[in-house]
């Protein structure tokens, strides 16, 4: 767990950048630092691992005050990714990626085996391991800069703005990535963003900072959209609040069969206006409409692909986006990638009406001071 008590950093000056900072990050979580820019993220961020230092207030790792560690060492053991990965310019994938592993003493053969470890942990594929920075894509450049901060095994990592730089699929990706790998791993991170979307998708806990330093709200995603704290968390939690609440819902809703036609199967003449086009493994390709398709086999030209396709136990608001994009006006839900059968709009509605609202159990909300 990373603790920060009454964590303040006044720059010479007179820039008040933190103001009596108090927050946990608990270990193996994700904790979100977010607010506008120039609110004191980074610099909350960089006095974690004393790149620096506060001016006054604590921060403990495990309950170890990290003004006692050398500073050296304390960095060794925290993962640090940045904005446009912050890669050595010079120095090929692979030896970037053993850099921290080399520092911290390990022989070359275990450096670079761990390297190649972590390359494909986060997905990059073995022949880019030769390539320099500048012969990657925005998305892989950060995904080395991620490797880079995996690869001694550190415990806690801290992540400043990682994916502000790459284009919006690029990110999504990255994202999911992140969430699935530190699953897996059970990695403490601290991350940046002023991005209020990313905040609600990464975070377990999300802090709300405001100018000058101030913690205007931490609570978990859900209660941060159901009960902001006050006019600048609404702000700045933005539009379609209700909307995105759903997202932390589940809730039983009826799922209907659906009268499927396989891809490649002549249609004959129907009557329904719509039929869902399924695969040999019953997975949902796209409504057809048989007025269009005539007699014919069903051919992928005939798909109308505008539905989402929501888990059959998802969030409530996979399940009403998926009933309300259907041309047919019924959700497509699938488990385990197979159709599972089809929802409607109003029942969702029906059962959010009826799913108990978010708690509003702020995790710390503003203290006056
Ligand atoms: N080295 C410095 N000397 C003086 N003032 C600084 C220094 N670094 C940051 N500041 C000021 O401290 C405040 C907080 O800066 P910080 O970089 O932590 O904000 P931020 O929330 O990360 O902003 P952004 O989202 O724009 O990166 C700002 O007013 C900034 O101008």
């Amino acid at each position: 767990m990373i603790q920060l008590e009454g964590v303040t950093k006044e720059y010479a000056g007179g820039t008040m950048a933190v103001d009596h900072l108090t927050l946990e990050a608990p270990s193996g979580e994700i904790t979100v630092l977010v607010g506008p820019s120039g609110c004191g993220k980074t610099t909350s961020l960089r006095m974690i691992n004393r790149m620096i230092e506060p001016t006054s207030g604590r921060i403990l790792i495990d309950g170890q005050d990290t003004a006692r560690v050398p500073a050296a060492r304390l960095r060794r053991d925290i993962g640090y990714v940045i904005q446009h990965a912050g890669l050595f310019p010079h120095r090929t994938v692979l030896h970037n990626v053993m850099t921290v592993p080399r520092l911290n003493g390990w022989g070359k053969a275990r450096a670079e085996s761990r390297a190649h470890e972590v390359l494909e942990l986060v997905g990059l594929p073995g022949d880019l391991a030769q390539r320099y920075p500048a012969q990657l894509s925005g998305g892989q450049q950060q995904r080395v800069g991620v490797a880079r901060a995996l690869a001694s095994d550190p415990s806690v990592m801290l992540m400043d703005e990682p994916f502000s730089a790459v284009d919006p699929i690029a990110r999504e990706g990255l994202q999911d990535d992140i969430l699935a790998l530190q699953a897996e791993l059970g990695t403490t991170i601290v991350l940046v963003t002023h991005d209020i979307d990313e905040a609600i998708k990464l975070g377990h806990r999300v802090a709300v900072l405001r100018q000058g330093g101030l913690l205007a709200q931490f609570s978990s995603p859900a209660d941060l959209l159901a009960h902001p704290a006050d006019d600048f968390v609404a702000d700045f939690v933005g539009k379609d609040r209700g909307y995105r609440a759903l997202s932390f819902q589940t809730a039983p809703v009826p799922v209907h069969p659906e009268e499927t036609v396989a891809m490649g199967q002549p249609l004959g003449a129907r009557e329904e206006e719509w039929l869902l086009a399924v695969d040999e493994q019953m997975r949902p390709q796209g409504w057809v409409r048989p007025a269009e398709v005539g007699g014919a086999p069903v051919a992928r030209e005939h798909l109308h692909r505008a539905g989402t396709v929501a888990h059959v136990d998802g969030p409530l608001r996979t399940l009403l986006d998926a009933a309300l994009s259907s041309p047919s006006g019924r959700g497509v839900t699938v488990r385990e990638g197979a159709l599972a059968g089809t929802v409607r709009a109003e029942e969702v509605l029906t059962a959010i009406q009826r799913a108990p609202r978010p708690s509003g159990a702020t995790i710390q909300a503003a203290e006056p001071r």
